[in-house]
């Protein structure tokens, strides 16, 4: 049965002089948390207001400036939570504040009325552009999509006069990563006429990978594309908008931001609607692993996702990248004995240069200690046996009596099928010795 043969390959691009896989990053991205919409319409039972609220501090206690945080013109509860947002005057100074709408004047009018009173506001225009929508879902042409992005951006314009408080446009083709690039193009460059952004009214163009498809570095070619082709890319801010579709948002990102990104929106821990969004924890920490200030306060990471996950009902998966509980441990012999080593070589040096094998970061810098990283079971071996005697009990166990033990706890991990405690480990050297 072949029934691969209905999918057929993502087209490629024909990219001249391609430039992103010769740079480097030097600086995280503007993030931008779209938890609070994006996340919520995710979850079978939305938060209600009350915990989008605590949601919203975790966030801005996290270090975000930017955070989209409803869908107002949906339902009352997203309406009503930006009210409390603004009334309550909980919003610090330097926060943006963001919404997502469609362009239908109601929703458009309704979304300003719920930012009423904020400093400082993003209005996210968006419209689908794909084939697949127009064509079927919309069932307009190519004009008309354009047109209808057009009306949007009209009535925005004119409602952002009236607005107290600063507002940057920012437009989205929508199914972007489905889209044909001249037409994507096309429909990007008309949205940027109409709004004429300038150095002080600047816009964001979000290329979202709605329904990731294709591999990263097409991603990344596509947004190399769009930057070399947008008209008035001075006044354009480029952001991508990451799903994870393929399991590969995480590297769409990175490798956009490489094509000319500059900023990133994505949720904690990647949730969001299927496969979920790009997962901004392990994005910060890659850029952080790199020697680059994550602009995040990663220090408290375990603190706010303990917040996060008693909000969302999520959990962090154990081996989830930098924050899973098994991420800094190791069972197996020779890794525990590179750790042992490692660690050894890292103590005794200036301690600033983390260069320990396995271990992606230093466990200390989110609060963890060294203690679990090491744990023994049938795989370890003498490094990692001596290392606990010595680490936690404070025993130098002799030469001669290493190769023993080992086999020992070996042989009583292997019969009981079990991982061996420090206590029981303890145990079993005073037997033998
Ligand atoms: C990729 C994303 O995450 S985009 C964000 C998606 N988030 C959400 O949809 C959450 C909030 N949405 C809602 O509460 C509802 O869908 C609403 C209030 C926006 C609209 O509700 P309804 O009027 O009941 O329509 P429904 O949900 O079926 O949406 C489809 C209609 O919206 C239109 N539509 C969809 N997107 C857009 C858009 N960006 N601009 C203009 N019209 C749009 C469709 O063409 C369709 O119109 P039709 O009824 O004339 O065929
Ligand atoms: C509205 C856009 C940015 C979106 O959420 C998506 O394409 O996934």
């Amino acid at each position: 049965m072949c029934t691969h043969i209905k999918y057929k390959p993502y087209p490629t691009v024909k990219l001249e002089n391609r430039e992103w896989p010769n740079n480097t990053a030097t600086v995280a991205p503007r993030w931008v948390s779209t938890d609070l919409r994006d996340g919520n319409q995710a979850l079978a039972n939305p938060m209600g207001i009350e915990q989008k609220i605590s949601y919203f501090k975790i966030l801005v206690e996290f270090g975000f400036k930017e955070i989209e945080i409803a869908y107002p013109s949906a339902s009352q509860t997203e309406f009503d939570f930006c009210r409390r947002l603004i009334d309550e005057d909980l919003i610090p100074d330097d926060v943006t504040v963001g919404i997502l709408t469609p362009s239908i004047e109601r929703h458009i009018k309704r979304s300003f009325e719920a930012l009423q009173g904020a400093k400082h506001i993003n209005m996210h225009l968006y419209n689908p552009t794909a084939s697949n929508q127009r064509e079927v879902v919309f069932n307009r042409s190519k004009k008309e999509i354009i047109d209808l992005a057009l009306e949007g951006v009209v009535i925005i314009k004119k409602e952002a006069e009236k607005f107290k408080g600063d507002v940057v446009f920012e437009y989205s083709p929508e199914s972007f990563s489905q889209t044909e690039l001249e037409f994507a193009l096309e429909v990007s460059n008309e949205v940027i006429k109409a709004y004429a952004p300038t150095y002080k009214k600047p816009m964001i163009l979000n290329l979202p990978n709605t329904l990731e498809a294709s591999s990263p570095n097409i991603y990344a070619d596509r947004i190399e594309w769009m930057r070399k082709n947008i008209n008035n890319i001075e006044n354009v801010t480029i952001s991508v908008h990451p799903h994870n579709d393929r399991g590969c948002a995480v590297a769409s990102a990175e490798l956009a931001v490489l094509a000319g990104a500059q900023r990133v929106e994505g949720t904690i821990l990647g949730n969001g609607e299927r496969a979920g969004n790009v997962d901004l924890i392990t994005l910060a920490f890659n850029y952080y692993s790199q020697g680059i200030d994550p602009r995040l306060d990663i220090k408290k990471v375990d603190d706010i996702l303990n917040r996060v996950t008693a909000i969302s009902g999520l959990s962090v998966q154990e081996r989830h990248p930098y924050v899973g509980s098994m991420i800094y441990t190791a069972f197996s012999g020779t890794h525990q004995d590179a750790i042992k080593k490692g660690m050894h070589h890292y103590k005794q040096g200036d301690k600033k240069t983390w260069n320990v094998p396995y271990l992606p970061i230093d466990p200390q810098d989110i609060g963890r200690d060294y203690k679990n990283s090491i744990r023994i079971n049938s795989q370890s071996g003498k490094g990692g046996v001596t290392y606990i005697l010595k680490e936690v009990f404070g025993i130098d166990v002799p030469n001669e009596m290493q190769a023993k033990l080992t086999q020992e706890v070996k042989t009583i991990s292997q019969e009981r099928g079990k991982e061996i405690s420090n206590e029981e480990l303890f145990d079993i050297y005073k037997n033998i010795s």
